[in-house]
């Protein structure tokens, strides 16, 4: 069933109730949120919790079997070619013609969105020196791994789209290229551009992202800022450092780890992080520092299950 969604222009995506079915197996179920103009969603799940999947339909290349979607205030699924000029699409694994050059091959795209020559040569060249990459006359099979995302990157920006869905952008990359590009998904922020992202670099997308989506098994298992989940998961946890001469004399209840010299144990709570500085003040010890901690993004996950 198509549904109408409500239009509103500060709202980038209002997705209602996307449901996707291959065959018998549901990979979306019932899928609903918005997500306003500027903003970096990240889009988190273990294997097959259906990221993919709902990236392809954010990005029109998949029909949901049914739900209502709108983008940038065209309803998707009545209209889905009217998403060409604002969005950018970056796949998991981009399909790169090895033996095209650079300029070749941004070219060849340029023209499949209807650029003159000189766009094309002048998107080109502040794409390629803003992404800090200077192929020369290379053959694409002949770029490195992080070059080849890069040139995936600059294709998908040169319509100037309002609106990326980048597939795993920094996967398999080495960590100074990775941060590059985490830098520059926040550049194309500050330039106002709407961008759902999903990566298994749960550190980047804590770093970047304004809004975090956790899928599970198709369904939404958590949506919201970082510091909103952090409360949802709630668990702010107390790890508590302290030294002492002879760790014999401890309450032998008291678990703790060492490491550099120095005792930790945690606590779940502040009662718990009382009964830990008494059990050492007990034992003859010294507390010498407490440091509360939020679970991480990577926790959350381990925590929601497969
Ligand atoms: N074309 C298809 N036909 C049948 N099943 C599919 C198809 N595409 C995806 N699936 C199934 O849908 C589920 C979700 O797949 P999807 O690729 O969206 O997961 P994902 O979260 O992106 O996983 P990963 O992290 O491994 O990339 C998986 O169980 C997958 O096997």
């Amino acid at each position: 069933m198509i549904y109408p969604v409500a239009i509103r222009p500060d709202i980038m995506i209002i997705a209602r109730d996307l449901v996707k079915d291959y065959g018998t197996f549901r990979a979306l179920d019932g899928v609903s949120f918005d997500l306003g103009e500027g903003e970096i969603l990240g889009v988190v799940g273990h294997n097959g919790a259906g990221k993919t999947t709902l990236l392809k339909i954010l990005s029109g290349l998949s029909l949901p079997t049914s739900g209502a979607l709108s983008i940038a205030g065209t309803d998707v699924l009545r209209h889905p070619g009217a998403l060409k000029q604002t969005l950018g699409y970056l796949p998991e694994e981009s399909r790169l013609y090895e033996t095209m050059r650079v300029a070749d091959y941004l070219s060849f795209f340029g023209e499949i969105y209807a650029l003159s020559g000189d766009e094309i040569r002048r998107r080109s060249a502040d794409l390629l020196a803003s992404l800090s990459l200077d192929a020369g006359e290379k053959r694409i099979g002949e770029l490195s791994k992080g070059m080849r995302r890069k040139v995936a990157i600059a294709r998908s920006l040169l319509h100037d789209p309002r609106f990326l869905v980048y597939d795993e952008p920094a996967s398999g990359l080495d960590p100074m290229t990775g941060r590059f590009i985490g830098d520059y998904l926040r550049q194309l922020r500050s330039e106002g551009r709407t961008i759902v992202l999903s990566a298994h670099n749960l550190y980047q997308i804590e770093e970047i992202c304004d809004r975090v989506m956790i899928l599970r098994r198709g369904r939404i298992e958590a949506f919201g800022t970082m510091q909103g989940l952090r409360e949802r998961f709630g668990s702010l946890t107390y790890e508590i450092y302290f030294s002492i001469s002879d760790p014999g004399n401890l309450d032998p209840s008291l678990a703790y780890s060492r490491a550099e010299g120095i005792y930790m144990a945690s606590a779940d709570d502040v009662a718990g992080m009382n009964e830990v500085t008494a059990a050492v003040a007990a034992g003859g010890g010294t507390v010498e520092r407490i440091e509360s901690k939020y679970p991480s993004l990577e926790e959350m996950l381990v925590a929601v299950g497969k």
